[in-house]
């Protein structure tokens, strides 16, 4: 078993199972969970078949009119609260959980994915605690008129497919407004990162949340774990982060039943650099954009466009700081980027690596695989890569790639860069680098996208509206966004 752990204390569990209504559950199928590090085996991963997953969602929907269903907001807020608490006192369980599926480098998974985790149930505990409904005086026939009112009830078992790359934050941004709102749940994280899921069950179960509220099941999509639970009939609404080619799968899967859906789905996101911005400053927003977890975050800009003017002076700033980034170890110092998810994603990054070049790219950076003479050699590294000269036609131009890669191309005007910028057939996010504030103005409503960033990248406040439009998704999350899709609305209108 691989040694790789950021924190060599931390025992990593050798068999990960279920957690259906309250109890760890083994399956007789299992599947291996392998390093991206070093290819080594991590752990034995149990599958869930149908049979498994319909013990979770019947556990689940008794658990809606037990405890649960009866506890006051602010008690369910409470609750969660000690979820957080339980997670920051297993921190560095949870690093190194997260660690040793990704090889992401431990102070990203300390500062941002643990640390994330945390945030996510304390906002939204506090947000559900807090939370306002609508009221409307309204005018009736014979003057005296009417009060309408909204109430929010619990939807009832919600379906939670989250993907590899951001293992606990994503699936606790789900799982997390899910609870406050009242429902119960069963989740499904990646076959790729089984592990800090599993982990957060133990949390679950030890903050005393009442058994059949949370429920986790492992495996693959289609034909497995997936899509058993997007096809049961008794889950009533399914939240899924991934590729927009299984959210249109899940869509099909949900259809007959009318469950409602709520899809964060991939992108092609574009940065753009005019004349006028802090040279340094947009330097380092688009590395980060472009590199940030080796590119595998759908919010990473894979096309910067920037002005001509500084377009030479930009591709070789990008040229230098890109071969200056250290590939390596989760817990070596310094380290900027570890390994991708895995060696079949890899496979993957490398062939859009090779149809760049058939493409007519000019390789300004990387292109391939680093060398370390060492165990690494059997991980899953690419070279962060910087490619230019490509037409805006081109795949790599226009496919979600999902790796530490950007193509860079200049621009002459802004509402050229802004169409070219919109013929995406996604729409996630954009960063603008500028310092003229009215251009900010003007450019950012233009842009189709769900999320907009003027001098900054991925700087969040969990309060926001959080999704896309066009391929990139289905409905928002966040705030209280988050709150109307986890919950049903019933409107009560008294006459007065
Ligand atoms: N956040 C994002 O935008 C993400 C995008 N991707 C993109 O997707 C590509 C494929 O990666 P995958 O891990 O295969 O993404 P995926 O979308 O297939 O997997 C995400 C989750 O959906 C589940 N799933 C897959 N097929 C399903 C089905 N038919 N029914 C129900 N659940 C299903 C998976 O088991 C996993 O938990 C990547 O190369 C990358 O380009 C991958 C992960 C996240
Ligand atoms: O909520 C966040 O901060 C990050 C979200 C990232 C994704 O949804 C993704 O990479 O799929």
């Amino acid at each position: 078993m691989s040694s790789l752990n950021s924190t060599s204390s931390v025992h990593l569990r050798p068999q990960l199972r279920h957690f259906i209504n309250g109890e760890f559950v083994a399956s007789a199928k299992t599947f291996r969970n392998i390093s991206p590090v070093d290819g080594k085996h991590i752990a034995d991963v149990c599958e869930a078949d149908a049979n498994n997953v319909d013990a979770a969602v019947k556990a689940a929907q008794a658990a809606l009119h037990g405890p649960w269903g009866r506890m006051a907001v602010s008690e369910r807020a409470a609750m969660l609260h000690k979820i957080a608490d339980g997670i920051q006192a297993r921190f560095d369980e949870f690093v190194a959980a997260e660690v040793a599926d990704t090889g992401r480098p431990v102070h990203q998974a300390r500062t941002l994915d643990v640390a994330r985790g945390i945030a996510n149930f304390r906002t939204f505990a506090d947000l559900a605690k807090t939370a306002n409904t609508d009221l409307f005086q309204s005018e009736s026939a014979d003057g005296l008129g009417a009060l309408n009112y909204t109430v929010r009830k619990p939807l009832g078992v919600v379906g939670i497919i989250s993907p590899w790359n951001l293992p606990l934050l994503l699936f606790t941004w789900k799982v997390a407004p899910a609870l406050a709102c009242g429902n119960t749940v069963v989740a499904k994280p990646s076959e790729e990162s089984p592990s800090s899921a599993t982990l957060l069950a133990e949390v679950i179960r030890d903050a005393g949340v009442p058994p059949g509220v949370f429920n986790l099941i492992h495996g693959f999509g289609g034909n497995s774990a997936g899509e058993f639970l997007t096809r049961h009939p008794d889950i009533d609404a399914i939240t899924f982060t991934g590729e927009s080619k299984t959210g249109s799968t899940i869509m099909k899967a949900v259809a007959d039943g009318m469950k409602e859906v709520s899809f964060e789905l991939g992108g092609k996101n574009a940065a753009v650099v005019f004349a006028d911005a802090d040279f340094d400053a947009a330097v380092a927003g688009v590395m980060r954009s472009s590199f940030t977890n080796s590119g595998q975050v759908c919010l990473c800009s894979e096309r910067v466009y920037v002005e001509r003017s500084i377009f030479d002076r930009f591709v070789a700033a990008m040229k230098e700081k890109t071969q200056a980034l250290k590939i390596g170890y989760p817990a070596e110092d310094n380290v900027d980027m570890g390994p991708l998810i895995s060696h079949g994603h890899r496979d993957k990054v490398l062939s859009y690596y090779r149809l760049a070049v058939e493409e007519g790219a000019t390789v300004v950076a990387g292109g391939g695989i680093p060398t370390f003479n060492d165990e690494r050699d059997d991980g899953a590294y690419v070279q962060p890569t910087i490619w230019t000269g490509l037409p805006d036609d081109a795949r790599c131009v226009t496919e979600e790639i999902f790796g530490p890669v950007c193509h860079i191309a200049p621009f002459d005007r802004e509402d050229e860069v802004i169409g070219r910028i919109n013929d995406s057939d996604y729409g996630l996010t954009c960063a603008i680098w500028t310092s003229d504030l009215k251009r900010a103005h003007r450019v950012a409503p233009q842009i189709e996208a769900g999320l907009v960033w003027v001098n900054t990248w991925y700087l969040r406040d969990l309060r926001t509206p959080f999704g896309g439009v066009k391929q990139s998704g289905l409905g928002r999350e966040g705030g209280r966004y988050s709150l109307d899709f986890y919950s049903e609305v019933t409107n009560i209108c008294i006459k007065l």
